[in-house]
């Protein structure tokens, strides 16, 4: 069975540590493909400040260049709020022959008994859980069900978020290599985040 990863996010921008955790996970699990998947609106989350089109956009400039990494448009298209068991089962329909890995950070570990059908997803896919600083891992924390679903990768602590990116945005500070230059260049082009070039 091919493996497919997911790494589900808003991408509000993407950014270096994404990119990190979507590489760790791909050679630590020997994923054929990762599919980078934007969030129409999030279900634990304020709703992103750009739109659908242009977090897609610079997911698209962010992975073009490994052949291995894809962009996924499947819950912009459905609309409404991504709950993952609904998108899960959208996918396993088209898709019937996949083994499917969902790529989280450590906070969305700690979160996943408040996942809507937690039950049910822990039976479609199995997740790859990363350290994220300032969240500690807590596998001992969850329901034995759930960890036995959660395996975990290594990679090189990376304290960038999509937050602080937009928070030195509008503080007129640059995110230069926080985001990889195609994304740092859409920014730029599109104006978004109200950055200005330099
Ligand atoms: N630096 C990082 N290290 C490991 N995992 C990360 C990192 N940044 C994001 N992730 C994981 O990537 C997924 C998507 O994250 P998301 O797009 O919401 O970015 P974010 O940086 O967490 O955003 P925000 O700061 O706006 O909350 C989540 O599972 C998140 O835990
Ligand atoms: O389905 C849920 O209940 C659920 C709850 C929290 C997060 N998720 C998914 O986990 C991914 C990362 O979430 P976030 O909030 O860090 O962008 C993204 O694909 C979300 O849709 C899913």
């Amino acid at each position: 069975m091919k493996r497919v990863g997911i790494l589900g996010g808003a991408f509000d921008p993407i950014h270096l540590g994404h990119l990190l955790a979507a590489e760790a996970a791909r050679e630590q699990y020997r994923l054929e493909e990762v599919w980078f998947m934007p969030s129409h609106i999030p279900p634990h989350k304020h709703q992103a400040g750009v739109s659908g089109e242009q977090r897609l956009e610079m997911v698209k400039e962010a992975t073009r260049n490994h052949g291995a990494f894809k962009p996924l448009d499947i819950e912009l298209r459905r609309g409404g709020v991504s709950y993952t068991v609904d998108t899960i089962r959208e996918i396993k329909k088209l898709h019937p022959d996949l083994e499917l890995y969902f790529i989280i950070g450590a906070d969305m570990v700690n979160y996943l008994p408040k996942w809507e059908g937690i039950e049910e997803l822990t039976e479609m896919l199995h997740f790859i859980g990363l350290q994220r600083p300032g969240s500690f891992l807590e596998l001992d924390a969850l329901p034995s069900y759930i960890q036995e679903s959660v395996s975990l990768a290594e990679m090189p602590l990376v304290d960038i978020s999509s937050s602080l990116i937009r928070s030195r945005l509008s503080a007129g500070k640059s995110v230069r290599y926080m985001v990889p230059e195609q994304v740092y260049d859409y920014m730029t082009r599109s104006g978004l985040y109200g950055i200005h070039s330099g």
